[in-house]
This record gives C-alpha cells, structure tokens and sequence, in this order.
C-alpha cells in the first residue's frame, strides 16, 4: 500500500516509500531526533554517480531542509536527461544497511520505485503503537521478501478457451498476500511424459491490449495454439508485470525508452535489475500439479536454467517466434544481445 511501517530488529527503522512520500509525511521525518537517510539501489546509484558502500544498496544522508521534490527526482529517472545534477550526495558508510536492504525490498514488492526513505528509531514497537503504523520483525518478513512465499492451490474449473475447448484453469494464491497466479490446462496431459508448457508473464499492454512494443500477445496466443493443436499443454499465467517491476514502473520504463535507452538500460536507471522475476514459483506450480518434465515453449535461456536448477527437468527447449514487428525490432535485439534470447 505504500504505507509507513516500522521494521523492528536489532535497530528498529521508520520505513517510507519514497514514491508515495508527500509534504506531511516529509516534515514528520524532518522533526524526528535522528538522521534519515533516502535509501536506493546500487544501479539507480551508478545513474546518478553516488558511491554505494553497502553493495547493493546505497544510503544518501539526508539534508535538514531536505525538499520533496529534490527526494523524489533521486529515486525516479523520469527527468534526469533535464536536470543531471541532483549532487553532491553524501552517502553513508558506517552503520548496518540491513534495515535499508529490507525497506527497499518492501518497496519493490508493493510494486513502487525502489527507494526508501528510512530514519532509524530507539524504540519501533513503542513508536509503531504510538502512531498507529504497522510493525513488522525483520527476521519474521525476511523469508518472504527473499523469494515469492509459498502458493496454495485455491481452485479449478473447466474453461473452454478459442485455443481448445478442453481448456482448465488453475488458480494459485500466494501466502504473502501478493498476487495470484493462474495456470491454463489444455487436455488432460500425461503426468509420465514431458508436457508442453509455457511461464507467460504478464503483459497488459501486449497480452490485453496488443502492443506492438513487445511480441507477448503473439507469445501467449501462439502457446496456446500450440497446444490446442497437440491436444495437451500447460500455460502458466505469472503476474509478474513488466518483468516484475509492476505496470507503473514498466511505463516508467518506456517512457525512458522514448528518451533513447533501450529496455535494460530503462530498468537500470530506475535502480531495479534486468528481470526483477522469480521463475522459481514457476517450476513449484508445475510440480505441484503433477509435472516433472516439460517442453518449454521460450526462447529465454534464463528460463531453462531456473526449471532445471527448481527441479523440473527440461526435456526439450521449443522456440516461440512470433510477433516480430518494426516496432519490437530493436527490444527483441536488445534482449538477444544483453539477455541471451535465442532467436
Ligand atoms: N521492464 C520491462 N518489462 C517489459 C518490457 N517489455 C515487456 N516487458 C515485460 O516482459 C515480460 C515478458 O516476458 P516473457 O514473455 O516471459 O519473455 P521472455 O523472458 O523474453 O522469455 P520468452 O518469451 O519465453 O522467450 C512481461 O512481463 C512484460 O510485461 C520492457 O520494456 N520493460
Ligand atoms: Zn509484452
């Protein structure tokens, strides 16, 4: 929710998101004994040239008249190529950045720009209680914020889709309370043999509205033509928007794009990595429906390895190309010649 939270530990931390930081909140901060720090990436650091000391991670001081404006053109790029110096910043070297690690994860898992503001506090339960904020233990949270949490199966349904008429779909629900997965079951597939399967990841503009930017509309329709036309095959549907990064930050990132930077380099210097994606939740969807084996329909090498290394064996990689067009030449380049794509 974006929400301010205490993160109690060794050395409690009043945690904001920096994206939904707003004047009150700011001078809250302000009046606060202590000194607050703005926390961002290692990556969106490299943009702005301020030295991380705590590897990913890096911890500008924050000034007494500190503005809001100023704190939210560090975490977001948007008009950076306008006003290159937002320096000199000082960063912290002393002192533990766990706290600071956490917030900005929490910031990424809400789907917000990856960057914190966070003031350290002598007593977080005490001043959680006080003003009505949500606590948190960081050994309790940090499970969770490692990987995506354990999925529950919910419930399934026969669903006759254009594809095949013997369609299934399989609804998945995280414990964390983070988005819900689906996976589509065409035919009855054989649980000895390798199946036909596809990790979709969601794309809202390709996938729903047909842009051209990206070949994920084709993708996902091709796969499950595919495997209506083999009578077998299972399409898992991650909600995992933009690569992870969620729709907001995604348009973030093609808003960059129209500035001249090219898809990895747009989720750099909004301080997330190349792919933000977990595809291990993947590999346990599977598994937990039956299936050790898998024909994977991708073209991503990164996919193959993470099935092989989450204990499904990947019998055979199927290329899926389709889609190609004047406007994703340059994004299907980039993703062949940064991220190893196979085309
Ligand atoms: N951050 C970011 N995400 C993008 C961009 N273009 C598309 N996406 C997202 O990238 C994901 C595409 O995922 P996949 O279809 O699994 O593509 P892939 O990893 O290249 O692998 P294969 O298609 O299997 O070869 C979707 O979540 C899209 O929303 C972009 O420019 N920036
Ligand atoms: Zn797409």
């Amino acid at each position: 929710m974006g929400v301010p939270v205490v993160l109690l530990g060794q050395q409690s931390n009043l945690v904001f998101a920096t994206e939904t930081l707003d004047v009150l909140r700011l001078n809250d901060i302000l009046s606060l004994d202590g000194d607050p720090v703005l926390a961002i990436t290692e990556r969106r650091a490299t943009t702005l040239k301020a030295r991380a000391y705590d590897g990913d991670v890096a911890r500008i001081l924050l000034p007494n008249d500190a503005k809001l404006a100023w704190i939210q053109a560090i975490a977001d790029p948007a008009d950076d190529l306008q006003n290159p110096m937002k320096g000199p910043l000082n960063t912290k070297r002393e002192g533990d950045a766990e706290g600071h690690r956490m917030a900005i994860a929490l910031a990424k898992a809400a789907r917000l720009l990856p960057s914190t503001v966070v003031i350290n506090i002598p007593n977080g339960e005490r001043f959680a209680a006080q003003n009505g904020l949500t606590s948190v233990q960081m050994t309790e949270a940090a499970p969770h914020l490692a990987g995506s949490s354990m999925l529950h199966p919910v419930v399934q349904a026969r669903l006759p889709i254009e594809a095949a008429e013997a369609g299934r779909l399989h609804l998945f629900r995280p414990e964390d309370g983070a988005e819900e997965h689906y996976a589509i079951e065409i035919g009855r597939a054989d649980r000895t043999k390798p199946v036909l399967a596809r990790l979709h990841s969601a794309c809202f503009t390709g996938d729903v509205l047909g842009s051209l930017k990206c070949d994920c509309g084709p993708q996902l329709r091709g796969a499950l033509a595919q495997m209506g036309t083999e009578g077998a095959g299972v399409l898992l549907y991650l909600n995992q928007e933009g690569r992870g990064i969620g729709l907001a930050n995604k348009m973030r990132a093609y808003s960059l794009q129209d500035q001249g930077f090219d898809t990895v380099e747009a989720n750099h210097r909004l301080g997330f990595e190349d792919d933000e994606r977990d595809f291990k939740l993947g590999a346990y969807i599977l598994k937990s429906m039956g299936f050790s084996s898998v024909r994977l329909l991708t073209n991503n090498p990164a996919k193959v390895d993470m099935m092989k290394k989450s204990g499904v064996d990947v019998a055979e990689r199927v290329p899926l190309k389709v889609g190609e067009n004047k406007f994703n030449t340059a994004y299907l380049a980039t993703k062949a010649a940064k991220s190893g794509h196979l085309f």
